[in-house]
């Protein structure tokens, strides 16, 4: 029997699982958590990413791993190999500055339709020109830029700091998380105009594999591509044409798997390639899982009592509605915001119609990402819930209200390892594997439109929209 190794290394956390290549049965797991904060060392990433492998049980019985990570990181590598500077994430907005100068520059259309996304404080690129700009001697030390799963695909591989301009050569990535860098497009490779116009110079670039390519480490173990969790999750669950995918983690993303490619200079929707040779067109936003984990604490429940709460409001909250930007935002674009609670009266400030409210909020604003995404021409025939967040009762039940759509719920997994490890299997067998996926729920609540069409007049009246 074979086995395969799927590694999420997200935002939170890394995830590790292990499972027949055949059958696709977990046969181990392990997990270790990541520091908090939008800026962080890789070596943190290194450190969860063995303690998970070794609570898996290791990966001596292991012929294949491929990495999914947390998209867009900043990993700056100097001549040697050395990390230069901790990693500015994917939800660091210190470059929103950034990012506005280079749409002015070129014009959202040329973005757009270039690299299939008008940047935002997200993307490499833009961080590249933050670090330019702001400590140009880190930017001049950079001789390498990878991302997050490139870095840690390089280190399984066997290199790392000391393994100087030969190890450079070394770095690889996928398609996916190449077109959320800002400086690679599907049709073009990478753009050296970008590059110059933010970093200053071009550096050693990850050679971008295809789907089932691989680098091997010294045991002659296959490290897949990889890709961006996104990505890894479309994998995980099987996603096809007519799917749409909403996970609920520290992001919350929204997105399809599209046999062509998007371009939305409005700048709502991301026109990223997945991990198979197609597009996913995507909406990203900074205020998900935290913003509940946040609310939860304050009302001083864990998240089964936080569910029950939100289920014992009336959808809607007796009139409360929050705006969740407590992280600033990214879609819609307002780096600058902050979240609000809006409607209080003396009778409903209550600790369950503050419950709703923020559960509402987050959904509400994932709501406005699938309309973008059905404006950009996307057709949902089917809404897939999967994350951190799905394991709350509530998010699943007013998903399904607020979209007014029945939602299939995977039962409780980490899909984007899940992603990693089908991918693994398939460039162990070269072709991906058709692995049975687990039970699914399908929620369908009463649709409360009502609950949206409120959210949608604060939140423009609160962010000047
Ligand atoms: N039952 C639950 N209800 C609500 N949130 C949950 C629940 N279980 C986990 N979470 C939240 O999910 C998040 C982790 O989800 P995950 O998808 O792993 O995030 P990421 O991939 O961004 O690291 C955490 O913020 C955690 O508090
Ligand atoms: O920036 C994006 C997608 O464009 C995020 O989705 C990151 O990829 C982080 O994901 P999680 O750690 O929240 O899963």
């Amino acid at each position: 029997m074979a086995l395969v190794a799927g590694v999420d290394s997200s935002t939170q956390s890394c995830k590790v699982v292990i499972r027949d290549a055949e059958s696709g049965e977990l046969v181990r797991s392990g997990s270790a958590q990541h520091p908090p904060g939008t800026e962080v060392h890789p070596d943190a990433w290194w450190t969860a990413l063995r303690e998970a492998i070794a609570t898996a049980g290791g990966f001596d019985d292991v012929a294949a791993v491929s990495v999914a990570g947390q998209q867009h990181g900043m990993v700056c590598l100097d001549a040697n190999g050395e990390v230069v500077r901790p990693a500015l994430l994917w939800n660091d907005t210190r470059s929103a500055e950034a990012a506005a100068a280079l749409v002015r520059e070129k014009g959202a259309q040329w973005w757009a339709e270039t690299t299939g996304t008008v940047p935002v404080a997200s993307l490499t690129a833009t961080k590249l020109r933050w670090l330019a700009e702001n400590e140009p001697e880190n930017a001049a030390r950079t001789a390498a830029v990878c991302l997050p799963h490139d870095w840690l695909s390089w280190r399984l591989a066997g290199h790392g700091p000391g393994s100087g301009s030969e190890g450079l050569k070394e770095l690889a990535t996928d398609r996916s998380d190449a077109s959320g860098t800002g400086y690679w497009s599907a049709s073009k490779g990478y753009l050296t105009e970008v590059l110059e116009a933010t970093l200053g110079h071009v550096p050693v670039l990850p050679e971008v594999l295809g789907p089932l390519e691989f680098r091997k480490d010294p045991e002659g173990r296959i490290i897949g591509a990889g890709s961006g969790d996104n990505a890894g999750a479309g994998l995980g669950v099987g996603a096809a044409e007519g799917d749409v995918v909403v996970s609920v983690g520290t992001s919350g993303t929204v997105f399809a798997v599209s046999g062509s490619p998007t371009s939305d200079a409005s700048g709502l929707v991301a026109g990223f390639a997945d991990a198979t040779g197609n597009y996913l067109p995507l909406v990203c936003t900074l205020n998900a899982t935290l913003v509940l984990d946040t609310t939860a604490r304050l009302l001083d429940v864990d998240h089964s009592e936080f569910a029950r709460l939100a289920l014992s409001a009336p959808a809607g909250a007796d009139g409360l509605i929050l705006v969740p930007y407590f992280s600033g935002e990214r879609t819609p674009n307002l780096p600058d915001a902050t979240g609000s609670l809006h409607g209080l009266t003396l009778d409903n400030y209550t600790p369950a119609n503050v419950a709703r409210a923020a559960v509402e909020g987050v959904v509400c604003s994932l709501a406005d990402g699938l309309q973008a995404l059905t404006d950009a021409g996307v057709v949902a025939r089917r809404v897939i819930l999967v994350g951190g967040g799905a394991r709350s009762e509530a998010l699943r039940e007013i998903v399904s209200a607020v979209f007014g759509l029945p939602v299939s719920v995977p039962s409780p997994g980490e899909y984007v390892a899940d992603g990693a490890a089908r991918q693994a299997a398939g460039a162990l067998h070269g072709a991906l594997p058709d692995w049975r996926t687990s039970g699914v729920e399908l929620v369908d609540s009463a649709p409360t439109p009502e609950v949206l069409t409120r959210y949608r007049e604060v939140a423009r009246r609160t962010s000047g929209n």
